[in-house]
């Protein structure tokens, strides 16, 4: 394959058919920009050479010190709740939509993150650091891994700036690649500005990219909100089920895709507790674990508040038709929570609805035990009848047993859940010591982490470590990881 800046297309549909939310801006320059990690799997998908993009040139684009002819790089506007307060003005402080791969049916943005400040961009200064761009890096391709929609990460490039945080640090700039950039926030911004027809080329782009299926419906705003509130549910149970704590759930980090975005203070539960945040920002816990469903169910009200003029010129009937529409969620995140615990517990069919699953939940809140180690202890125990690896991670034995006599009894299928329950997951300690290490200019751990958590279902000899809990329990960490 022969490509070069010059000859790499990128589209310009948002930029084209939104241009009230997309405000044409160029990269700051990057001094000494250096290649820390190239995706090669991701390259080859996107039909994108990884020598090409190894080179001078490729690094040049990917920390947005070159556009490729034709290209229009956007900072995109959108709004927000953050934190449950509404800023009516976000978008892309230190972001740049440089453009879309692929054709109509399968685009996807090619996004720079930290390429310096934007009109958006507030009191920030544009940039961002080494280490949080690899943990974005690694939690998200760890995500993918598990088989959960998310943002990918095509590269990091050092910027060879030194950015001031509370000590100076190594710049980067991360090349992230998503279905779009479409969040809550883009509607709740379009309607703010009493544009109905923003508001409807909106609606109309995003179902095109993201829901086409909604085109053919009666109301096909309602319809696009019905698939959104669908792909959130589906999207939250799946974090849920391997523990996943996204750590800021505002209304500009949801998105109209369903895929995660932003990571930033996020983190995978080690002991099991519903009240675990990892963010020294959310005092209130209002991100916690165990709140997650019920915040993506407020975020999608805020999503349903901005459609209502599209949905009914009646507002009564509007307000009544995206009502019933959010009632869906609870139905349909509960389902997915219910099939995908049976899974994990080897359980399909009328057996995943034996109340032995619902009573598992009782057990972990009483011991806290570490959610990964835990299942993949239940799954030896149903491929070999151990008992002692559950048994070890529990205080209440005899409830152990007796839980495990009853789902013993039900035959769970333990290929299922090798196939279900990780082995490894982007452990916090595990994350922090190798973007230490990378900070400090040793990029080794951080590929072997990557290596161990992009296969997340294999245990391998020689990664032990990567499925071990910290040898001090992490059950009350509590860290922000910074920008
Ligand atoms: N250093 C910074 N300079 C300028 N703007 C910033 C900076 N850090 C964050 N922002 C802006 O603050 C808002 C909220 O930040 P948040 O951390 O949620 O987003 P992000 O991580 O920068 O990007 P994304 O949500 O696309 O992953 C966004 O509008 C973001 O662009």
């Amino acid at each position: 394959m022969s490509i070069s800046t010059s000859s790499l297309e990128l589209g310009t549909t948002f930029a084209t058919e939104l241009p009230e939310l997309a405000l044409p801006w160029r990269a700051e320059e990057a001094p000494e920009p250096r290649l820390l990690v190239l995706n090669q799997p991701l390259a080859v998908e996107l039909g994108l050479d990884p020598a090409w993009l190894r080179s001078d040139d490729g690094v040049r684009l990917l920390v947005g010190n070159a556009v490729p002819a034709g290209a229009t790089p956007v900072a995109q506007a959108y709004a927000g709740h953050q934190f449950g307060g509404y800023s009516p003005r976000l978008g892309d402080g230190r972001a740049l939509l440089l453009g879309e791969l692929g054709g109509p049916g399968q685009r996807r943005d090619l996004h720079l993150k930290g390429s310096g400040r934007t009109p958006f961009a507030r009191g920030g200064d544009g940039r961002a650091v080494v280490g949080p761009m690899l943990r974005e890096y690694v939690v998200s391709e760890a995500m993918h891994a598990l088989g959960i929609p998310t943002t990918r990460s095509l590269a990091v490039v050092a910027t060879g700036r030194r950015v001031q945080r509370e000590v100076p640090m190594p710049g980067a700039v991360l090349a992230r690649v998503a279905a779009s950039h479409l969040r809550v926030g883009s509607f709740q911004l379009a309607r703010s500005t009493d544009d109905a027809d923003l508001l409807r080329r909106l609606a109309d782009h995003a179902i095109a990219r993201h829901h086409p299926a909604a085109a053919d419906a009666a109301n096909p705003a309602l319809a696009l909100f019905e698939a959104v509130v669908a792909a959130q549910a589906s999207l939250v149970a799946r974090w849920m089920l391997v523990g996943f704590v996204h750590g800021v759930m505002n209304t500009d980090n949801v998105t109209i895709s369903g895929e995660t975005i932003d990571y930033g203070p996020c983190a995978f539960l080690e002991s099991f507790d519903p009240t675990t945040t990892f963010s020294s920002i959310d005092a209130q816990g209002r991100y916690a674990y165990g709140n997650q469903p019920v915040v993506m169910e407020w975020n999608l009200a805020r999503l349903g508040e901005a459609l209502l003029p599209l949905v009914h010129d009646d507002e009564a009937e509007a307000v009544t038709l995206v009502t019933d529409a959010l009632g869906g969620f609870r139905r349909q995140y509960s389902a997915a929570w219910s099939a995908g615990l049976g899974a994990k517990l080897g359980l399909t069919g009328a057996a995943s609805e034996e109340p032995v699953v619902d009573d598992l939940l009782r057990l972990l809140q009483e011991n806290h035990p570490d959610l990964t180690s835990f299942f993949r202890a239940l799954t030896t125990a149903a491929g070999t009848g151990d008992r002692e690896p559950a048994r070890s991670l529990v205080v209440d034995l005899a409830g152990i047993d007796a839980w495990l006599d009853r789902w013993l009894a039900l035959g769970p299928d333990a290929d299922l859940m090798r196939r279900t329950n990780p082995v490894v997951v982007p452990r916090n300690h595990l994350v922090e010591e190798a973007l230490d290490a990378a900070t400090a200019g040793d990029l080794e751990p951080f590929g072997r982490l990557v290596e161990a958590v992009t296969h997340p279902f294999e245990e391998r000899p020689g990664l032990e470590r990567y499925a071990e809990p910290a040898p001090d329990s992490f059950g009350g960490y509590t860290t922000y990881c910074g920008t």
